[in-house]
């Protein structure tokens, strides 16, 4: 039996991947912060009960690390943990480069000292390509990068030391490049959630209009069930490497409101307002992957499209609203779109 320690294990792709690994045999250790609200019961990993071990541990406090390293005697190492959000970043710089930066190399450290036979995925990001583009209008494994947030450069940073540690200390330790994925478990603060969830509250007379920031910067979205098969399969490849996951399809924010709102029967231009609180003082504008080296090395294929993950978001907070999901009808009414 295979055994995996997972930090970020209560977020989405945590989540998703715990669900895979469980189902092939793993047996699945997850790192939790300690926080007021009950980790154990998150709706994303609460369903796992019995089946997940979970320890309290943080990046940032390397013996905490270093036992649970020793108590989950991992195969495979995930590090999912991080400050993700992007313009929060801009407000919180220091502690999002002390978790995703600094958290990192404590992570490495003890990988190297405790489990060196091990292997090591890192969740890189393609906010570390910031606005470089090649000529074809793609972001792939060799265009420059150039961060524009405090997250990418954190990001690069943590991307740039596990290349470091694999060619230093021969160990199989990988990078992810994704680009944005998505599903119903996506926090309710970054843009497609928050453009789904209101629009159904919206339509449900539980909101009276959606406050977005830039409505012109295109990212291309995936599905994080689907970009979880990918860690899976870049960690057991035999030869470490580090591979760019992505849909290869971009859309504006304007498109996915257009998109989500038409679906609901209304339309977007008569809901949606800016404010410059959601803008980010630098933005990457546009972000299109080029995974073909990733393709042709695993024969992955995505198997949402744009119109189904959306749909499926859609479905998740129709469910909600139309109280098919009591308890979490109760948290949506009085719940601000942030
Ligand atoms: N969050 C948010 N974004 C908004 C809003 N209005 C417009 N946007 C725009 O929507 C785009 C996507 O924003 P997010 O959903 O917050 O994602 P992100 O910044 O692209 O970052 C995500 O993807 C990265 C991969 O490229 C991840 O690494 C990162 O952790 C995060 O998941 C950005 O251009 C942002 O300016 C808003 O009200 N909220």
């Amino acid at each position: 039996m295979k055994r995996a320690l997972i930090t970020g294990v209560a977020g989405q792709d945590g989540s998703y991947l715990s669900e895979l690994l469980l189902s092939q045999g793993y047996e699945v250790w997850g790192i939790v912060r300690r926080s007021s609200v009950p980790e154990h019961q998150s709706s994303r990993i609460g369903s796992l009960g019995e089946q997940l071990h979970l320890e309290y541990g943080d990046l940032l406090d390397s013996s905490s690390l270093e036992r649970c390293m020793r108590l989950a005697a991992p195969d495979e190492i995930y590090n999912l943990a991080s400050q993700s959000h992007v313009r929060i970043s801009f407000d919180i710089p220091q502690f999002t480069v002390q978790a995703n930066a600094m958290g990192l190399l404590n992570l490495l450290e003890v990988y190297r000292k405790v489990a060196p036979e091990a292997r090591f995925y890192q969740a890189s990001s393609s906010e570390m390509f910031g606005n470089s583009v090649d000529p074809d209008g793609f972001q792939r494994e060799t265009t420059p990068m150039n961060p524009v947030s405090p997250y990418g450069c954190s990001k690069l940073f943590g991307y740039s030391m596990v290349r470091n540690y694999r060619n230093s200390f021969k160990l199989f330790a990988v990078n992810g490049i994704l680009f944005n994925h998505e599903s119903p478990r996506r926090g309710s603060n970054f843009v497609t959630n928050k453009v789904v969830k209101t629009a159904v509250q919206i339509k449900h007379k539980l909101a009276k209009r959606l406050v977005l920031g830039n409505l012109d910067s295109f990212r291309d979205w995936g599905h994080s069930k689907d970009y979880v098969r990918g860690m899976h399969m870049i960690i057991n490849h035999d030869q470490p490497g580090d591979y760019v996951i992505a849909t290869g399809h971009t859309h504006s924010i304007r498109e996915l409101c257009e998109y989500v709102f038409t679906r609901l029967g209304m339309d977007y231009r008569e809901y949606v307002v800016q404010d410059a609180k959601f803008m980010r003082p630098e933005e990457l504008t546009y972000l299109r992957g080029d995974s073909s080296v990733f393709r042709k090395t695993f024969g992955w294929e995505p198997e949402y499209t744009f119109e189904a993950l959306l749909d499926e978001m859609i479905e998740h907070w129709e469910a909600v609203v139309e109280g098919r999901d009591e308890a979490r009808l109760a948290g949506l009414r009085s719940a601000l779109p942030m």
